[in-house]
């Protein structure tokens, strides 16, 4: 009965989209949402035919599927794929399994959708075939005993029950086998470089079948002499200066930037920009800004076309009175697209495995969508989607992309959270590539304002008032300058927001150091020069470059406490002068 009606739902779609076309979740769901929950299980059989696979629920995952697409898709060890959630084409489901042969699809009585991948010599026989291997993995077995209400048979689960079982599901299936896998690698080698570079390469050793096990670590060489105390130290090299790159492979751990923190072995320095590039389809960017022009001159011609990157950079340019996020400016000069990672994050902490939260603003440009077929942009077809991407304005972005070939797993959300995900490292995805790099860039200054103010002796309450005042300004510089794009619940919600704001007026160098320059009283530059063993204050370039573009507009007025921060870099006014800014 229940059945029946599904295949109705099946024939009137049928119709109405016709053989073959993607389904149109939400119109479907419109169309049936009156038809109660199958009860039996459903197989993916009859060659030729299209199955329906029907969930009555808010989030309502429908999907067309004809047989004889999967069995060409497998043919063709490309994969199916599932919308869980129709507004949410990242989950996608499952993975290539060139061994799998036949799908089972059971419909839970709670709403859920269980999927069986069966290994077998017959493809989608519609005669019975034996039993599916059991695959439901534990964690799905303890949602469906512990989460799902056993007696929900026609009510709709949550959409946390439905992602968690969409999720879960996934798990079941074994992993696929594209041709090629994603080689990652690093650009920067400092605090927070080789920090990233050492969870990368935990995560690549963790899922060899998506990600090359090797990750390149470009390192700005430089000699370092080990002192007689480390554990390094080699008599027969004495006080020789030795290659950093060389220390850090033989050794695993970078003596320089991030001391006595064991690196796993597959993190691999190479001083050499275009080698540690070459055949990498994620560029990770992480170093001080302002050699930004320069890695990029360098690296230009040796990237692979289609090489995506992540900018864990945390600062803004400004050329020729534009000022341009640093993920936006990668991707423009490389002809590549590129997200951003930002958050509450201090490299010697997640370096140690203490736990912390980041957020990554991600938007997958269209050419890289995969549809359920395999192919590129839902139907269209890689070439058709023309490479565009909408940059961080809402307008069509001037760089044209070349699409992902179709032999590497995709580069989406769910792939960039399995890389950067670490048990103490919980990442959040986003698609808010502004609010994401304003708030990460812009709270070095907040930050350089809570340290002036506590060097010069005031407390949490000053602090707390530079903090508000600093937040309330790079909310208003995002909506001035970015206005199509910015979603400010990124601020309040994100750990590249407040948290980012939070742990860096506390605990981050920008704050400390400043903090010691009014203690000591000497400039920011000297304690930076003097006490950073070659670290970077992004906050006063930083400062620079965004109190000059307001200036170069008129609007000093409008961003004072970014406008003092400046103007006491240069002891021009003090700090004691701050409250005064404020007085109206
Ligand atoms: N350290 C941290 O806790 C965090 C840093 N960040 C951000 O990550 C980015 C990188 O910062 P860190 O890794 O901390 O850098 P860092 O300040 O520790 O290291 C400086 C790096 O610059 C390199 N360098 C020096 N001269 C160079 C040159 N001429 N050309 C190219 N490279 C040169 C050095 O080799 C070194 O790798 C920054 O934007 C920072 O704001 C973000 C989150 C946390
Ligand atoms: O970005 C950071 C904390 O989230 C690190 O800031 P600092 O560069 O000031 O150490």
């Amino acid at each position: 009965m229940a059945l029946n009606k599904v295949g109705k739902g099946w024939r009137e779609a049928r119709e109405h989209f016709g053989a073959g076309t993607r389904s149109r979740p939400k119109e479907l769901h419109r169309r049936h949402r009156s038809i109660p929950p199958p009860r039996r299980r459903l197989r993916v059989a009859d060659p030729g035919l299209m199955t329906l696979l029907y969930r009555p629920s808010a989030l309502a995952p429908y999907k067309f599927w004809r047989a004889s697409d999967l069995q060409q898709q497998q043919q063709q060890r490309s994969f199916v794929g599932l919308f869980s959630n129709p507004s949410r084409r990242s989950h996608r489901f499952p993975r290539p399994q060139p061994n799998v042969t036949q799908l089972h699809f059971q419909i839970h009585p709670a709403g859920g959708l269980l999927v069986r991948p069966f290994v077998g010599s017959r493809i989608f026989s519609t005669s019975p075939s034996p039993p599916p291997r059991p695959t439901v993995s534990p964690r799905l077995s303890q949602l469906l005993a512990s989460e799902l209400p056993s007696t929900a048979l026609s009510s709709s689960p949550s959409s946390t029950v439905c992602r968690s079982l969409s999720r879960t599901a996934k798990m079941t299936v074994p992993n696929g086998s594209f041709r090629q896998k994603h080689k990652v690698t690093v650009i920067g080698s400092g605090n927070w470089g080789t920090t990233v570079a050492k969870l990368l390469a935990e995560s690549t050793r963790e899922h060899p079948d998506v990600f090359e096990e090797e990750v390149q670590m470009w390192v700005y060489e430089e000699k370092v002499t080990l002192p007689k105390t480390s554990p390094h130290y080699d008599p027969a090299v004495g006080d020789e200066p030795q290659n950093l790159t060389g220390i850090i492979n033989k050794y695993h751990e970078n003596v320089k930037y991030l001391p006595n923190i064991p690196l796993p072995s597959n993190v691999i320095a190479n001083p050499s920009l275009q080698d540690a590039v070459k055949g990498s389809t994620i560029l990770v960017f992480n170093f001080p800004h302002e050699f930004i022009n320069n890695i990029l001159r360098q690296v230009k011609d040796h990237i692979l076309p289609y090489a995506r990157g992540i900018s864990c950079i945390k600062g803004v340019t400004v050329t020729d009175d534009k000022i341009e996020l640093i993920c936006e400016h990668i991707g423009d000069t490389l002809g590549i697209y590129c997200g951003a990672l930002s958050g509450a994050n201090i490299a010697s902490e997640i370096a140690n495995e203490e736990w912390c939260e980041t957020t990554i603003a991600y938007n997958t440009p269209p050419c890289d969508i995969r549809s359920a077929n395999g192919s590129s942009n839902g139907s269209e077809s890689p070439a058709s989607s023309n490479g565009e991407h909408k940059d961080s304005r809402g307008q069509v972005s001037k760089t044209k992309l070349v699409p992902l070939p179709l032999d590497y797993p995709p580069l989406d959300h769910e792939e960039f959270h399995k890389l950067f995900s670490r048990p103490y490292f919980t990442v959040s995805m986003v698609s808010d590539v502004v609010g994401v790099s304003l708030g990460g860039a812009l709270k070095n200054i907040v930050a350089i304002a809570c340290g002036f103010v506590e060097g010069h002796g005031w407390n949490m309450t000053a602090k707390t008032a530079v903090m508000r005042r600093g937040m309330l300004e790079i909310i208003a510089f995002a909506r001035e300058f970015f206005p199509e794009t910015i979603q400010e619940k990124t601020f309040w919600e994100e750990s590249a927001g407040w948290g980012d704001m939070i742990v860096s007026c506390t605990a981050a160098r920008n704050w400390r150091y400043s903090k010691m320059a009014v203690e000591r009283g000497v400039s920011v530059q000297e304690i930076e020069r003097t006490e950073l063993n070659g670290q970077k204050l992004q906050g006063i370039s930083t400062t620079r470059e965004v109190s000059s573009f307001l200036r170069s507009r008129g609007l000093e007025n409008h961003y004072p406490l970014f406008m003092a921060v400046e103007l006491i870099l240069d002891q021009k006014i003090k700090v004691d002068d701050i409250p005064k800014l404020f007085r109206k």
